[in-house]
């Protein structure tokens, strides 16, 4: 039996999946590492600690396996998308990296809609300027720490940093590349023109792969450290997001996913690279060759969870902790949370607007707010389900996955408020199947994706939206609807007193 490993490089942790020619799961480690956030809106970590890290979990998943490494025949990655890693001439790093989930660059957003305009930036780029793009830190750090601007040699992002240091090559394949804001969607190149408007020396973009290419193999020294065979083939991999649709099967027009990690974003394929969704939703290649995707994001969602179970119950196992919603009726009784604990991206781009709980009762106990954190991180990815459907799409059912889709209470909610069908697949772990599938591709294990997707997805079980529930969340949605305009202004207030 051969086998292929996929590493996902989340944003809480790294996992990393063994996987066989069947698509059985045949080894899973997970090794988690802390956000850096020095001030409100800030959000980086050590690039070095993904890679200790991921040796850490690449070291126990070959322990664990009882065949011969040799048989460990590919390797590929899904990565958390957008974090700026910057690195010298010779190659070592210049600073940790700027996240996705930080939103500092307002400013620098501004400036680029300045110089390139909103209209042209859409064509290029197909999206809006958002400050968890790469493009906006690259021009924080060119404004406010110039000594290390000048000396950037080459930016990357957090999988192609972890690839690098496994590898010694440096790319960047297309899906990853959507998400800086400086790739040309439509024609597959970095654009000179907003590298030039915006003061960019070029040469810092690095080469563009397709997520399924062969870049080369382990390094000597990354082979030896892991137990891993130094002939392993290493695959480009693609973004967090692109991988989880292949690992959920979004390989076709008409499919739908939602996956909760610490974003959570609800994504849909698409076929062709000119439609025209004003911005509203993001718009990236596929990991899937020549195909695209839209999607909406909600910046903390899963994160939404894990800060509430951070702050209130710290020393508790997570699965306990979670599982009391199963004693609240819908709606929390008449508890209201919004998930803006970070700002939010769709539908209110918004780096100041920040969390509330509305209609808090003295008969409210812990369990009643964790519901409704659950319930308002599925209103916020409801909000970009809406989107879909106002923009004609048809959405009866959806595939979800994630850390979110490991409680089923959870999931009987997203098909609630979703009012459509949720389907869970034998694994949660869509990114990190996703980036097997595009080794186990890349292996010439099948001629398509889609054939693998056939060979190795199931689905487990199907959640039906329960019509009670269904109308009891659509009035509570439209209440969910105005707590952002009402509490937009509170906030802009409130910013001076954060820090
Ligand atoms: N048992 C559980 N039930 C529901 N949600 C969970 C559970 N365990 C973890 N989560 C949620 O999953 C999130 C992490 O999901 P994951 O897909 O691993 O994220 P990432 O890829 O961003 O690191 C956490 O923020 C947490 O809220
Ligand atoms: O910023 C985005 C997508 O645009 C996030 O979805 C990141 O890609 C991080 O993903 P997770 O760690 O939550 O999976």
């Amino acid at each position: 039996m051969k086998y292929v490993i996929g590493v996902d490089l989340g944003t809480s942790s790294v996992k990393v999946l063994l996987v066989d020619q069947k698509g059985m799961v045949a080894g899973e480690v997970s090794k988690s590492y802390p956000l850096i956030q020095e001030k409100s809106g800030y959000s980086e970590q050590d690039p070095n600690q993904w890679v200790e890290k991921t040796t850490e979990a690449l070291v126990e998943l070959v322990a664990n396996f009882h065949g011969n490494p040799s048989d460990i025949e590919g390797i590929s990655f899904s990565g958390q998308m957008h974090g700026l890693v910057i690195l010298d001439e010779q190659l070592q790093l210049l600073r940790n990296a700027i996240l996705w989930n930080d939103t500092r660059t307002t400013e620098q957003c501004e400036q680029i809609y300045h110089i390139i305009g909103k209209e042209k930036l859409l064509e290029v780029t197909k999206n809006v300027a958002l400050e968890g793009f790469t493009l906006p830190k690259i021009l924080w750090v060119k404004q406010y720490e110039p000594n290390i601007f000048e000396k950037i040699h080459v930016f990357m992002l957090p999988k192609d940093y972890l690839r690098f240091r496994m590898t010694e090559k440096i790319h960047m394949d297309y899906s990853d590349a959507a998400g800086t804001l400086l790739l040309d969607i439509a024609k597959k190149e970095w654009s000179g023109e907003l590298c030039e408007a915006l003061g960019i020396d070029p040469t810092i973009c690095p080469p563009l792969v397709e997520s399924s290419d062969f870049i080369g193999t382990l390094t000597k020294e990354f082979a030896d450290k892991t137990g891993l065979n130094e002939a392993t083939k290493v695959f480009a991999g693609g973004a967090d997001n692109a991988c989880g649709a292949i690992g959920a099967g979004i390989l076709s027009s008409n499919k739908t996913l939602c996956s909760i990690g610490t974003s959570g974003v609800v994504l849909s394929y698409e076929e062709t690279k000119d439609l025209d969704f004003k911005g509203k939703v993001h718009y990236f290649n596929h990991a899937k060759e020549n195909a695209y995707y839209t999607m909406g994001v909600t910046l903390a969602a899963g994160y939404s969870l894990s800060w509430f179970k951070e702050v209130f119950a710290n020393n508790e196992n997570f699965n306990d902790f979670v599982s009391e919603i199963e004693e609240v009726p819908v709606g929390s009784n008449g508890l209201l949370f919004t998930p803006y604990i970070v700002g939010e991206r769709t539908p209110h781009p918004d780096a100041n607007i920040r969390g509330s709980f509305i209609g808090v009762d003295s008969k409210h106990t812990r369990a009643h707010f964790v519901r409704a954190v659950i319930e308002g991180i599925t209103f916020s990815l409801n909000e970009s389900i809406e989107i879909f459907r106002g923009a004609g799409k048809k959405i009866d059912t959806i595939i979800s996955i994630g850390g979110g889709a490991k409680n089923e209470t959870w999931l009987q909610i997203q098909a609630d408020i979703f009012g459509a069908k949720i389907m869970k697949l034998a694994s949660e772990q869509g990114p990190g199947m996703g980036a097997a599938m595009l080794a186990a591709y890349g292996c010439g294990w099948f001629d398509s994706l889609d054939q693998c997707a056939d060979k190795f997805l199931d689905v487990v079980k199907v959640y039906e939206p329960i019509p009670e529930n269904v109308k009891r969340y659509r009035e509570l949605f439209k209440i969910y609807q105005e707590v952002y305009e009402h509490t937009k202004i509170l906030n802009r207030k409130l910013v001076e007193f954060r820090y």
